[in-house]
């Protein structure tokens, strides 16, 4: 395929994908999606390479550690059900945006000291639409100096990304101040030590930045496919709030309940392969090699696609089926592991995949045993694919749950 005349050696195999992430088949850099979303991201985990990345993601990797998340985890149940608690019965709820609106929440206030997160919360909320319409453009203008034409979106894109830049400088100088005490992500990344090497600044700005665009979006969309395919498969559903009801009981859930969910857990996982939020990615050849038979010369751009390999027809029997029993009969059992890489594989793996899980966990856990969430009569919900996946269309009703149903 061919993107503003560049052509793009696009991987189908899940094979030659796992090879390109591992650097089995050569050398890779980031390459193009993620180079046009440095504006916003600056030299981030999820844009650097090299010897940056590599120092800065051992720095960053400790704040994702168990005995982290497990306090992740009541900062996530105390914002999800305060959320959950303003629906009333019958109300019809845009709910890709109750996620995203959630999961910014969550990630405000986990990643900033408590006392700072209010304002800050409500500004990154302000500026994330015109940074995702940004990143999105600017990913498919065939030609780089569209960038700078005073369209719009792009002018909305400086200003928002230059908005969400001071706020998060802001609450870095306010936390550097007082680093004793503060169990915030941001805390950790700000007392991290390598060898004395701490992260900087400028760094400590645009790897917060990075996790809160890479943690919102993702998060948000799997959670509002999740209640659109439970709102399809009422068996499922019944499955799903029988477990939560028989092992949490009436009881907040923790981090050590996560376990004891492995329907829940087998639901989410089948979430996350039909609907992958991350439908292209890419790296950029260093030197000429040779992927799949195919000779990729130096700088050549391959890409490849989570969303359409986890509905490959020759890994997943009924590939379009949401089918969480896939995963707990045996049938996944024998898979090879390249054929399901949700969270990647190689030096750029997700370093967030654990928090994002627990995310998962406890806002189903929340959300499923109070309210029953039905389409809207007449709604149609399509896949459009933005920086992910989006479910445009998915209006839902809200209904408190009976006991017993
Ligand atoms: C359902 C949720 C999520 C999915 C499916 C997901 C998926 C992925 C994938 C596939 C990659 C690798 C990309 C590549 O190799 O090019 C990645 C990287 C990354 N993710 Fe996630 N992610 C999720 C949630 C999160 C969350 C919650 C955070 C942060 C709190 C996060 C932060 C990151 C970062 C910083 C990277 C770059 C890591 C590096 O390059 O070293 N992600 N994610």
């Amino acid at each position: 395929m061919f993107i503003g005349g560049r052509p793009i050696y696009f991987l189908t195999s899940h094979r030659l994908v796992r090879a390109l992430l591992t650097g089995e088949s050569g050398a890779f850099t980031r390459g193009l999606v993620f180079e046009k979303a440095a504006k916003v991201f600056g030299q981030g985990l999820i844009v650097s390479d090299g010897e940056q990345h590599r120092r800065n993601r051992r720095l960053i990797q400790p704040a994702f550690q168990q005995h982290k998340i497990e306090h992740y985890v009541d900062v996530m149940r105390s914002v999800v059900e305060k959320r959950a608690g303003t629906w009333t019965a019958g109300q019809p709820l845009k709910l890709n945006s109750e996620t995203h609106e959630t999961a910014v929440e969550i990630l405000t206030r986990t990643l900033f000291r408590s006392d700072l997160a209010d304002r800050a919360a409500d500004n990154v909320k302000r500026a994330f639409p015109g940074i995702v319409a940004g990143i999105a453009a600017q990913a498919l203008y065939p030609y780089p100096w569209m960038e700078k034409l005073p369209l719009p979106v792009n002018r909305r894109y400086d200003r928002s990304a230059a908005r969400f830049h001071d706020v998060v400088k802001a609450v870095i100088a306010e936390q550097r101040k007082n680093p004793a005490q503060d169990d915030s992500l941001l805390g950790t990344l700000i007392s991290a030590r390598d060898q004395d090497h701490a992260l900087s600044e400028a760094q400590l700005r645009d790897e917060a930045v990075t996790m809160l665009i890479a943690g919102a979006e993702t998060v948000s969309t799997t959670l509002a496919w999740f209640f659109h395919e439970l709102a399809h498969h009422p068996e499922v559903e019944q499955r799903l709030v029988d477990e939560l009801r028989t092992r949490l009981g009436d009881r907040p859930i923790s981090f050590q309940d996560f376990r004891k969910l492995p329907y829940t857990a087998a639901a989410i996982n089948e979430a996350v392969r039909l609907h992958h939020p991350n439908w292209f990615l890419s790296r950029r050849a260093v030197s000429a090699v040779t992927l799949g038979g195919h000779r990729i010369p130096a700088g050549g751009e391959v890409a490849f696609s989570p969303s359409t390999m986890n509905r490959d027809p020759e890994v997943f029997d009924h590939p379009l089926r949401f089918d969480p029993d896939r995963w707990l009969d045996g049938r996944t059992d024998d898979l090879p592991r390249s054929a399901y890489m949700p969270f990647g594989v190689g030096k750029h793996k997700c370093v967030g995949d654990t928090y994002a899980l627990a995310e998962l966990t406890v806002s189903i856990a929340c959300i499923a045993r109070r309210w029953t969430l039905t389409h809207q009569p007449g709604s149609h919900v399509r896949e459009v694919p933005w920086t992910t996946v989006q479910p445009a269309g998915l209006i839902m009703v809200a209904q408190p749950r009976r006991d017993g149903s």
